[in-house]
């Protein structure tokens, strides 16, 4: 099969969370397991170009309809550790890849509207005819719609869509400009209830539903987040929308990258470790305590890795720091923020905390660092408040630290209560699970795990080597994406 993803993100070229280990990952799977690949992604002036080998213009003089008239577009290609990328520049005064930051720009729904475009017009120029066009969250909603609507009748009337949700929460709402600005035009039809038209704002186009309204099938990340997206007001007003087309509504785990994220070859870790020499680990822990420059004791280490975000439980996020350092744990916390109320508590905290040896706050994007702290920690915190899958806890399994979780979305799927889960036996256990909101719930859970580490190590450090032994690997979900590909393409 022929596959083609259109995304905002491919980690590590371009990543600011989780979609860019999902792109990345799941297409080295499904080509390891056969079929070919192609990544297809804005040409961000931010992005790591370090991570790219062989960078070149493929297609010169790309001339894609926007606004009545035409943008001149160059289209580069390399590979990103093995994978075969696309990255579309437009030349115009917009300038839309090029703001320094990935997201966050004022015109965020005319930079990816312009991107799906840009997209398939690449396609459709370079005479590729993929089987399937697999596209993802909010940015990429309207390639299904344009597909559709416009490029079935150029020519692409074969290619089917599959589109993922990362995150319900941000569903890109935008006026009738967009419709001018890409050649939908026809307000009139757009604005309706079973097509783009808002659930909630009659005066708001939405790119999610139209993404979910106009692709063959349509997923999130998790099993359990699909229930609630359908079923709780975690689907964020698409709930309806779900019902409706719940018909080609699936939820797929997330796996991760095992070459990417693997302790017996990590390149940015001192000491390499597996399951079976797992005491090796400590040489981390020790190497993590040296570069932060916490306090030289063999203490519990707890940590966070992750956005700084509502959606993460910031305020759990932040308890958990200080009744961490209270049971007599170290704490680090690697976390960036965009939202400036959250950013500037957080820099408020790190300052208090500045002089505190067993604390050290890193307020950053850190890839490197990211993975020193899973491999040297032993217990991370996911206190999420909505969670579509979560690569946080799943890393940490990886690495033999073991998840504190609230039981929401993608967290349920993966871990399992130590002392409560009764669907499993003790030794396929791998985690602490709490499920209420407050302060109280976190504690009791960080203590279970902190009197286990305390009292019995034997058995904390046998739960951790348990995490080790599952397989969150891309293997079986990229063959549950096949069987979906396979589908629409022959229902
Ligand atoms: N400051 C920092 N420095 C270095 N690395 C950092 C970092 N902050 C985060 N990361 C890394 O980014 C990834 C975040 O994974 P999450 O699952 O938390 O994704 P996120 O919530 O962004 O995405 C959404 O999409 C993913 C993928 O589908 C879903 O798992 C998730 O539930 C959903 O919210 C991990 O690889 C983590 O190590």
């Amino acid at each position: 099969m022929y596959i083609v993803q259109i995304a905002s993100e491919c980690a590590p070229v371009i990543k600011a969370g989780g979609l860019g280990d999902v792109v990345y990952g799941l297409s080295r799977e499904v080509e390891k397991k056969g079929h070919c690949v192609e990544v297809i992604l804005p040409k961000y002036d931010c992005m790591r170009y370090d991570q790219i080998w062989g960078l070149h213009e493929a297609y010169r003089d790309l001339w894609v309809p926007w606004n009545g008239g035409v943008i001149n577009c160059t289209v580069h290609c390399g590979w990103v550790h093995g994978q075969l990328c696309f990255f579309i520049e437009p030349h115009c005064e917009e300038n839309f890849f090029n703001r320094g930051t990935y997201y966050g720009a004022l015109d965020d729904h005319m930079r990816f509207a312009f991107f799906s475009k840009a997209a398939l017009e690449f396609l459709l120029k370079a005479n590729k005819r993929p089987d399937v066009i697999h596209c993802h969250d909010w940015q990429t909603g309207l390639v299904p719609v344009l597909l559709y609507e416009i490029y079935k009748f150029q020519g692409m009337d074969t290619q089917r869509i599959c589109y993922t949700i990362h995150n319900f929460k941000h569903q890109g709402i935008a006026g009738t400009n967009i419709l001018w600005a890409t050649g939908l035009n026809r307000p009139e039809y757009y604005f309706h209830p079973d097509r783009l038209q808002d659930n909630f704002n009659p005066f708001g186009l939405n790119f999610m539903k139209g993404g979910i309204v106009y692709s063959n099938a349509f997923n999130t990340v998790s099993p359990h987040h699909a229930w609630e997206a359908h079923n709780t007001d975690v689907g964020c007003g698409l709930g309806g929308t779900i019902h409706q087309h719940q018909g080609k509504f699936s939820g797929i785990l997330n796996g991760i990258s095992y070459d990417m994220w693997n302790p017996a070859a990590d390149t940015f870790i001192p000491q390499h470790y597996s399951p079976e020499t797992f005491e090796k680990k400590s040489v981390n822990k020790q190497a993590l305590r040296d570069r932060l420059l916490l306090r030289d004791e063999d203490k519990p280490l707890v940590c966070y890795v992750g956005r700084l975000d509502n959606q993460k439980g910031v305020h759990l996020v932040h308890h958990a720091i200080y009744h961490a350092l209270n049971r007599g744990a170290q704490f680090v916390l690697l976390g960036s923020a965009t939202e400036t109320s959250i950013h500037s508590w957080f820099w408020h905290e790190k300052n208090h905390l500045n002089d505190n040896p067993d604390c050290h706050l890193e307020l950053s994007f850190n890839e490197e660092l990211a993975h020193l702290i899973y491999a040297g920690a032993d217990i991370v915190v996911v206190p999420s408040n909505y969670e579509p899958c979560g690569l946080t806890q799943v890393i940490a399994l990886r690495y033999g630290t073991v998840p504190v979780v609230r039981g929401v979305g993608g967290l349920v799927n993966t871990v399992f209560d130590y002392d409560y889960d009764e669907a499993r036996s003790p030794n396929e256990r791998n985690g602490f699970v709490f499920y209420q909101q407050d302060n109280y719930a976190l504690e009791t859970a960080l203590d279970r795990a902190l009197d286990l580490y305390y009292q019995v190590p034997e058995k904390f450090q046998q739960l951790a080597q348990q995490g080790m032994a599952y397989d969150y690997s891309w293997n079986k979900p990229a063959d549950q994406y096949l069987a979906l590909y396979e589908f629409i393409r022959h229902p």
